[in-house]
């Protein structure tokens, strides 16, 4: 099959790790980490009734859509996401393809008490001491690039550190292939990373595969209230969202009015609780 962007991602990746060892050693980040704050469960704040599933992303670029919001502080983002009622934050920290940084979590979990995912590409254990030292409560392993066994074993290492994982998958042979009983949450990514379309359709029929001990997690092109709606009656309770917040000047803004439209709709479907 020809290759996707994941694999300029995880090539350029694995260099970016070499290299961050030889500036910050493990032994180094293993020290920091007896000083990071005692982690936030992703996974009941998802569930949470009082709130809505909403991991609302921080992301300034990404390789589908090119630069999406350069201006937006991450500091009153993630602060105004937190007050218009999402339940989690989702920060980039990849800098070359998602124009991120490690300081932009920092910030996020300065300012803020709710769970933060590490929105990386995690190759490995080194990248999961560095989002605990960072302040992240959650960590993400994508399918697509990893085996079933560096699935269950950076899975198990985050455990070790008290962060959760969300595994990514985008369709039925990598959630069959990776599945394993120490991830806490599955997300399915509705991006085709062939040409980057991006389907809903792709959650709601991999929903009934996804065992129910795990938290279910809808990801990518999600912009209208009327599709978490749809999306809770296949089973799930977070939605991952950036594009449709960070592309207004005022992303906090836009969440607000997103989760205010959710509500509403909410009122008139009143089996779900959002
Ligand atoms: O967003 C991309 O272009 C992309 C390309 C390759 C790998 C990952 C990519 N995105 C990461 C994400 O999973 C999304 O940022 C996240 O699900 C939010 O999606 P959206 O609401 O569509 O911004």
């Amino acid at each position: 099959m020809a290759s996707t962007i994941l694999d300029n991602i995880i090539a350029h990746k694995r260099k970016e790790v070499t290299d961050r060892k030889s500036l910050v050693p493990t032994a180094l980040l293993e020290r920091s980490i007896y000083f990071s704050s005692q982690p936030v469960s992703l996974r009941k704040y998802v569930q949470r009734p009082d709130l809505n599933g909403i991991i609302a992303e921080y992301k300034r670029k990404s390789p589908s859509k090119g630069t999406i919001n350069a201006y937006a502080p991450v500091e009153r983002t993630s602060i105004g996401y937190m007050q218009a009622g999402a339940s989690a934050l989702s920060i980039l920290t990849d800098a070359n393809f998602f124009g991120g940084k490690n300081e932009d979590l920092t910030t996020a979990r300065k300012f803020n008490f709710c769970p933060i995912l590490r929105k990386d590409f995690v190759v490995e254990e080194y990248q999961i001491l560095e989002a605990k030292s960072i302040g992240a409560d959650a960590i993400l392993l994508i399918a697509a690039v990893l085996s079933k066994e560096e699935v269950s074993n950076l899975a198990q290492f985050a455990h070790s550190l008290g962060l959760e994982v969300l595994l990514e998958v985008h369709n039925r042979e990598e959630l069959e292939r990776t599945v394993t009983p120490h991830v806490d949450l599955i997300g399915v990514n509705n991006r085709n990373l062939h040409d980057f379309s991006v389907s809903v359709q792709t959650s709601i029929d991999l929903a009934g595969f996804i065992p129910d001990e795990f938290v279910k997690v809808s990801e990518s092109g999600l912009s209208e209230p009327a599709t978490i709606l749809e999306l809770r009656q296949h089973g799930f309770e977070g939605f991952l969202m950036g594009e449709a917040f960070m592309r207004q000047s005022r992303p906090e803004k836009a969440c607000h009015e997103f989760v205010e439209e959710l509500k509403k709709l909410r009122a008139g479907a009143p089996t779900f609780s959002i």
